[in-house]
């Protein structure tokens, strides 16, 4: 399965917008990823980002759910940046109505992709066999309910990937015998990034830098999580003005350039590439954004003997999180849901780790291998 199943291209008829929905592979008819909107996005990076999805559902365990992602190259700030989207999912409803679940990513929001999802009568896209089965429509409502819900100040979905990343790291951590209240470097402060730093703060290690679209902060004795999150803006942007008088200011482009015992990639892709993987000062990188290292930058993190834990070992929570409870494969509740996640995203970050390091082995190499997809179906018509 190296190549995409279904590719679609889409030009907006408003604006300059250009978007694509791209199935890496189906199962059961069924396949899952978000909607990312930036000016960048390419139809190479939604592929590469829905490949990453299919890898994810296998680490996520999924029997039901294969991979796909939508990207739409648009300004995620435009005032239209709502209208640009609702009009890409008007264009894909077809593939929508029959079991292609979109949801958000980096530039959107879950709210505005539901919103419209159910403007169109459609809510959270299943396939026909779905539609007709009891218990998935018993396990959708429990997620839209537990999408109301919170835990430690965030919404339940805003909370599950970021918290899933920071296991892995700990996991990550702990296997290597790193010691306790290591230094960590986040690079996006949205969903992700935001959530990932509270539980790394919690579980004891001191966030010294936090780069978010406009800028990086660092501070050698520790960032102040909860303040910089009551702070922040919808976009993930950090406000200055409520930043401690023992805080540096700096352009967020030096990010690789602050001290760190682990790094977490929790904004775009190819941040780490052949131009600065050399600048890579942690021992541990966690990707907690998908796709964040390119392939350049993979291979010199490697002769640098750098561990890394893959994207869709680390940053599953989301999509663990629809399926356990849209299948029922866990009690509906905000804390069973963190405790699922934090239980599956030790056990694989410890099995690759441990993989890896028997078969003297690159970690994205093991991965690839080890939670490859296997099944490959077509749309349920
Ligand atoms: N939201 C999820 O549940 C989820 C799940 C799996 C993977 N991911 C991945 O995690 C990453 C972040 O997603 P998100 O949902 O947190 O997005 P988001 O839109 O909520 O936040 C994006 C963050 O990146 C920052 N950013 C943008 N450009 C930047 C730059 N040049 N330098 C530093 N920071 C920059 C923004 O300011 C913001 O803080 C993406 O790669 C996404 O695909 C998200």
């Amino acid at each position: 399965m190296k190549r995409p199943y279904l590719v679609v291209e889409w030009n907006d008829t408003e604006t300059e917008a250009k978007g694509w929905l791209v199935i890496h592979n189906l199962v059961s008819g069924y396949a899952g990823g978000g909607i990312r909107m930036h000016p960048s996005v390419t139809r190479e990076e939604v592929e590469r980002l829905a490949k990453a999805m299919a890898y994810k559902y296998t680490a996520g365990e999924s029997s039901t759910t294969g991979g796909c992602k939508g990207g739409i190259s648009y300004n995620y700030k435009a005032a239209d940046a709502f209208d640009v989207l609702r009009r890409f999912l008007i264009a894909m409803m077809p593939y929508i109505d029959a079991g292609v679940s979109l949801g958000s990513d980096l530039g959107t929001r879950y709210d505005d992709v539901l919103k419209v999802l159910n403007e169109f009568g459609v809510g959270i896209p299943l396939t026909k066999s779905m539609k007709k089965n009891p218990k998935v429509l018993k396990g959708i409502q429990e997620f839209d309910r537990l999408l109301g819900t919170q835990i430690d100040d965030f919404f339940l979905n805003d909370a599950v990937t970021g918290y899933g990343c920071a296991f892995a790291a700990d996991e990550a951590w702990k296997f290597k015998s790193g010691r306790h209240g290591a230094t960590v470097v986040i690079q996006g402060f949205g969903c992700v990034g935001a959530s990932c730093a509270f539980k790394m703060h919690q579980m004891g290690y001191k966030i010294v830098g936090i780069s978010d679209a406009n800028l990086l902060v660092t501070c050698e004795d520790g960032l102040d999580i909860a303040k910089l999150i009551a702070h922040k803006n919808g976009h993930g942007e950090m406000n200055p003005a409520f930043f401690e008088s023992s805080y540096t200011m700096r352009p967020n482009t030096d990010w690789l350039d602050v001290d760190c015992n682990i790094l977490i990639p929790a904004a775009l892709e190819d941040v780490i590439n052949g131009t600065n993987a050399h600048k890579v000062r942690a021992e541990l990188v966690v990707e907690a954004a998908n796709i964040p290292i390119s392939t350049e930058g993979d291979d010199i993190l490697k002769q640098r003997g750098i561990d890394i834990v893959n994207d869709f070992v680390a940053n599953l929570g989301a999509i663990r999180f629809y399926d356990a409870v849209i299948f029922g494969l866990i009690e509906p509740t905000p804390q069973a849901v963190i405790d699922d996640i934090e239980k599956l995203c030790r056990k694989n970050t410890y099995n690759l780790l441990d993989h890896a390091r028997k078969q003297n082995r690159y970690q994205r190499e093991t991965g690839f291998e080890m939670f490859a997809p296997t099944v490959s179906d077509l749309l349920e018509v």
